[in-house]
């Protein structure tokens, strides 16, 4: 019989989860006075009237998942070195998982024991359908493979809290709701779900405070994890996989959270989550347990029965007081009260003892296979109700695709971004680095004449390097940076890559345009070129031009390589090369190599530059009363500036090709 049969009858009611009384419930109403209650600013509070009839209380599709004989291997490594090439000869297979099946109805916490090791994070998110590789088996939701529609109802909780460290827990937990909530839901509504789950999951205290990781301050390890939750409590997941959420966590708040597993999974929904070590409060939470050994199951089944089951196939605790958890974990490590008393008599028999916990794990692999393995197959191989009402509701959660639409995705991403990148958009560092180069280059080319044509020239070249450089490099760290979010997102299906994208380059913008404006406009006038209006606006135009298409290949060198390092690196040889090329430096390129200024983006750039600095009619002094055309000067010369209208072609084909090459390289991600 299940534990908790009473409580668990399937399907649930989405009343049920209100009935029953949690820690967590107990410790919200219990929260003492000085506690500081978190309102967005943007927003008056919710009432709570509406925090009652919060759609989380409801699941609104209950899903059975079934797997049945998963198995996944890997290729490791012998650590021998070929003797030409230093690479490693390849070993067998090694199985990480190994014929592991189960069910988990609507209505119930599972969750998955085992030493470090032994493949619970594998299979979790196996079975979150994000395992990429070798896998074989089956896994089924409600009868069905894992679909994009069912992706939308899964929230999957990894080990690592992937968040950004610049939001508040409330900004967070809103930007999730506003992005993952049906559009269906007001905005009000979806920030009033938001703050039932700041609410429910203890986090009030510290709604406003930022996130933090790497070098800044925030919340709590703990709270990081409530906030994860929350993440994927707000999308209402009628699946919910959790990775390791009390690892790191003390006592009180471990309990907290399979509490509020607990209360989740009441509400109808399925829940399984991977555990370390949980102490036996923790423990009796749990309705099944599914207990692996080196990839191997050798337990699954109601969390009640455990003991009993390994008293009947021969092995007792030491004592009658023994947590269950820690007795399977012994057990999962081949360690019994013989092999126990074994190890105090003989202690350099390390062997003789590893023989014998060999032993003990391949007897209790062979006692599942022989007693638990058959029900339990047959249990999997049954049709449930909710296996065919299903593939109604699929088609139509199919026509739905995403939860919000295109626009809606933009605004949200656009408005997180922004506030997520405000600290560096505007940071002192930058600003402070652009004004002092405009100011000390204004100096250093201080009123420059036409007749030190050079130094004009030199000027305008500086320009379209500067200005390729400093885009460049900041737009390359751009995606390997949030490449974990990313991924996170997408892999709930949440937005559009389209979406993000668009909102990502948008955002970026202001700060990318502003900068150079300023430079511009300091050391144009400052350095002496033509003091004509139209003349400085199209050079400010040409250097704006060249941002964005800078930008662009610093986007898409991140995007394919998604590694800052190997960008940057590859950025600097790029850079040189187009500096060398750009035509300023070298005037007689060899024929076979002087195709690279037709790749740098930075000699369009020069030349649009010196094309609307110059008339075909100027002339400078070329010697004591001597006149000649600027045109003819050597410099300019063998830029062969002609119609003008191509290099902004160039520039154009430029811009966007280097987009779309970070889009499509985005879209393998
Ligand atoms: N992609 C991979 N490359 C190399 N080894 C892997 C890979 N995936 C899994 N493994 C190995 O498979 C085994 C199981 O890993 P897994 O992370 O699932 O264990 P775990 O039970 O979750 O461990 P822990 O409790 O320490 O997190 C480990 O020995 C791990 O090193």
């Amino acid at each position: 019989m299940p534990p908790n049969e009473q409580e668990s009858s399937f399907p649930k009611t989405p009343d049920a989860s209100q009935s029953v009384t949690s820690p967590v419930q107990e410790t919200r109403f219990s929260s003492p006075s000085h506690v500081i209650p978190c309102h967005d600013d943007d927003h008056d509070g919710p009432s709570h009237q509406s925090r009652q009839s919060s759609v989380l209380r409801q699941s609104l599709r209950p899903i059975i998942l079934k797997f049945e004989e998963l198995t996944y291997s890997i290729k490791s490594q012998t650590g021998k070195r070929s003797y030409w090439f230093g690479s490693q000869e390849p070993k067998p297979n090694r199985f990480v998982l190994n014929g592991v099946s189960g069910i988990v109805k609507p209505g119930e916490l599972l969750a998955m024991l085992g030493p470090s090791g032994s493949g619970k994070t594998t299979l979790v998110t196996a079975l979150a359908g994000r395992l990429h590789g070798k896998l074989s088996g089956t896994v089924s939701y409600n009868g069905e493979p894992f679909t994009s529609s069912v992706k939308r109802k899964t929230g999957f909780v990894t080990q690592e809290d992937v968040l950004y460290p610049h939001l508040t827990v409330m900004e967070t937990l809103t930007y999730t709701a506003l992005l993952r909530l049906p559009k269906e839901l007001t905005r009000k509504e979806k920030i009033e779900q938001a703050e039932t789950v700041v609410s429910d999951l203890g986090l009030t205290r510290c709604c406003n405070s930022v996130i933090g990781g790497g070098l800044v301050r925030g919340i709590s390890g703990g709270e990081r994890k409530r906030v994860s939750i929350g993440q994927e409590m707000l999308v209402n997941p009628s699946l919910l996989l959790l990775d390791e959420p009390t690892s790191g966590l003390d006592s009180t708040t471990a309990a907290r959270i399979v509490a509020t597993l607990r209360m989740l999974a009441r509400g109808g929904r399925t829940v399984v989550t991977t555990i370390h070590q949980p102490s036996s409060r923790l423990y009796r939470m749990f309705d099944k347990v599914l207990v692996l050994s080196e990839g191997s199951p050798i337990y699954s089944g109601d969390s009640g029965r455990v003991m009993e089951y390994f008293g009947s196939i021969g092995f007792q605790p030491g004592s009658s007081f023994v947590n269950p958890a820690d007795f399977v974990l012994d057990l999962a490590n081949g360690i019994t009260l013989d092999t126990k008393q074994y190890d105090q008599v003989d202690i350099n028999g390390r062997l003789d003892r590893l023989e014998e916990q060999n032993s003990v794990k391949q007897s209790l692999i062979s006692s599942y296979k022989k007693n638990l393995y058959p029900p339990l197959k047959e249990e999997v191989s049954r049709t449930y109700p909710q296996d065919q009402t299903v593939n109604g509701s699929r088609a139509k959660s199919l026509t739905n695709r995403w939860p919000t639409s295109w626009w809606t995705q933009f605004s949200v991403l656009l408005k997180r971004g922004l506030k997520e990148r405000r600290h560096e958009s505007f940071s002192g560092l930058r600003i402070f680095m652009v004004m002092s180069v405009s100011i000390l280059s204004g100096l250093l080319w201080w009123h420059s004449r036409v007749a030190h044509l050079q130094d004009q020239v030199g000027l305008l070249f500086f320009f379209s390097i500067f200005w390729g450089f400093f885009p460049l490099f900041n737009a390359i760290f751009t995606f390997p940076q949030e490449r974990p979010m990313l991924i996170k997102d997408r892999s709930s299906g949440i937005y559009r890559l389209s979406s993000y994208y668009i909102a990502r380059i948008v955002g970026d913008l202001p700060m990318e345009l502003i900068l150079p404006t300023i430079f511009v406009t300091i050391t144009y006038w400052m350095g002496g070129l033509k003091p004509s209006l139209t003349t400085f606006l199209l050079t400010l135009m040409i250097v704006l031009y060249n941002v964005l298409v800078a930008q662009g290949v610093g986007l898409a060198l991140g995007a394919i390589l998604m590694d800052a390092k190997k960008a940057a690196t590859l950025s600097s040889v790029l850079m040189l090369v187009f500096l060398l090329a750009g035509g300023y430096y070298i005037q007689h390129i060899p024929g076979f190599i002087a195709w690279l200024k037709y790749i740098s983006f930075s000699h369009y750039c020069y030349k649009l530059l010196v094309g609307v600095q110059y008339t075909w009619d100027e002339v400078y002094d070329c010697g004591p009363g001597l006149h000649c055309s600027v045109m003819d000067y050597e410099g300019i010369k063998n830029l062969r500036i002609g119609n003008m209208m191509w290099d902004v072609l160039a520039l154009t084909l430029m811009l966007f090709l280097y987009r779309v090459l970070a889009y499509l390289a985005l879209r393998n991600l």
